[in-house]
Formats: C-alpha cells, sequence, structure tokens
C-alpha cells in the first residue's frame, strides 16, 4: 500500500539531506525515483535539489499550475517509478497536493514530501495545511534554536539581523534572510527582543 508522506521541519533543518539520502537508498537498489521542487526556489540552480553541505541532484521544477500527477504518470509510463520525492513542499498548491495523494492511493507511487510547516508569521502554507491533513504519515525533522531548544519556527530578518514582521509570504532566501528558533524565542524576537544579537545562547 503506497502513503503519501510529510517530512517537516524549520529552515536549516536537513530536509533537503534527507530527501537526497532517501533518493539514493532507491537508486543505489536500481529502483526509479521522480524528484520534483520548487520552481521559485532557484538559491542553488533552478531545476535542482541541493543541500547545505554539499549534496545536489537535479529535479523537475514545479509551478503552481504544474500538474503533477500528470507529469509523473508520464514518467512512470517509461519507466515505473518506485518512488516520488518532492522538497520544498510548502510551495505546493491544495490541489497539487491532492494529485500527489491520488498517484500514492490510485497509482501505488509512494510519496514523500519534505518542507516548512509554517511561515516567517508562524501561519501555514497552503500546501503544507494540505499536507497535514492528508499524508498518511507525518514526520518533525528536529533542528536547534538559538538557546538549544527544538526550533519550529522561521524568523525572517533584515540584513540587521531584527525580526521582520511583514510581507509577503514567499521570499526566497538562506541562512542570511532566516533563522530557526524555537517559539518562545521567535514570539520574543517579533516583540522586539534582541534575540539574535551576537547569536550568543539568549536568556
Ligand atoms: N558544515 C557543516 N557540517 C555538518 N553539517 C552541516 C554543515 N552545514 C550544514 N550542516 C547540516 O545541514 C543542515 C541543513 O541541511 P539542508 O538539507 O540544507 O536543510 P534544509 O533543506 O532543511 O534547509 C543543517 O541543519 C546542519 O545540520
Ligand atoms: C519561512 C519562509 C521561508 N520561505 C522560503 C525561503 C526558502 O527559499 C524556502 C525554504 O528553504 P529551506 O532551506 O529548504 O527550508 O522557503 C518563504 O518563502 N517564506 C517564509 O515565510
Ligand atoms: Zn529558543
Amino acid at each position: 500500500m503506497a502513503k503519501l508522506y510529510f517530512y517537516y521541519a524549520s529552515m536549516n533543518a536537513g530536509k533537503s539531506t534527507m530527501l537526497l539520502q532517501a533518493d539514493f537508498n532507491y537508486r543505489e537498489r536500481g529502483m526509479n525515483t521522480m524528484l520534483f521542487t520548487a520552481a521559485i526556489d532557484d538559491r542553488f540552480a533552478y531545476g535542482t535539489i541541493a543541500s547545505r553541505i554539499g549534496l545536489s541532484q537535479p529535479a523537475t521544477p514545479f509551478h503552481a499550475t504544474t500538474d503533477l500527477e500528470a507529469c509523473a504518470l508520464g514518467q512512470h509510463g517509461k519507466t515505473p517509478l518506485a518512488c516520488i520525492l518532492v522538497d520544498e513542499a510548502q510551495f505546493l498548491t491544495a490541489e497539487q497536493v491532492d494529485q500527489l495523494a491520488r498517484l500514492a492511493d490510485q497509482h501505488r507511487i509512494p510519496v514523500l514530501c519534505y518542507g516548512l510547516r509554517t511561515d516567517f508569521k508562524g501561519q501555514l502554507f497552503p500546501g503544507s495545511a494540505r499536507l497535514l491533513a492528508l499524508a498518511d504519515a507525518l514526520s518533525e525533522i528536529k533542528s536547534v534554536c538559538v538557546c538549544g531548544a527544538k526550533a519550529t519556527m522561521n524568523l525572517r530578518v533584515d540584513a540587521q539581523g531584527h525580526a521582520i514582521a511583514e510581507g509577503a509570504q514567499t521570499e526566497i532566501g538562506g541562512n542570511d534572510r532566516y533563522v530557526a528558533l524555537c517559539r518562545r524565542h521567535f514570539c520574543a524576537a517579533l516583540a522586539g527582543e534582541p534575540v539574535l544579537e551576537g547569536r550568543g545562547k539568549p536568556d
């Protein structure tokens, strides 16, 4: 029975790394996989899934209008897919998550999605919300706040490291633009407390 999986975490937690490790495990055993990533997130390169530790693989870029089901079935018809892996799953639309669920349910292809749960305001991304609703298995990838507690939130910061509370939900960026924090320090930073000054261990 194929399942739909959602591996979620804050930024810089190892999501892409874990996706690439899972992909390798299938390919090393001679099984075909299909990788998708958000076309908008071209920090490393367009159509590439890359981890901060240097691993990378080509991936099919998806836009909000991409029919993932048709795209995957086209490939599946040529070379049967053992698994579909999706990075930056927070950028999926709800309809695209439904497409991925049909690939698991009607075509028996396991689908592994990796992404953020919430944005810089602590609001769910639409794709993440639909995955939290539909996925058969939810797994949290752990990351660490500057205080040592588990980081679950994503603070957007300016060039001076000051918290940004307003703006568009989608803004591509890395460690220069976002800092993963625990809820307590996320809320403190948004309230103007100097949580990140020196980036040492805050109180
Ligand atoms: N120089 C390093 N040495 C060891 N591990 C590192 C190094 N740099 C980053 N990492 C690890 O890689 C993780 C980020 O991996 P990545 O797959 O890029 O995360 P995500 O996709 O969640 O943003 C960090 O949380 C850290 O554990
Ligand atoms: C919190 C937040 C993040 N993003 C963007 C920033 C990055 O491009 C990706 C996540 O990258 P990761 O290293 O794979 O975790 O999402 C955004 O657009 N809006 C946000 O609020
Ligand atoms: Zn903290």
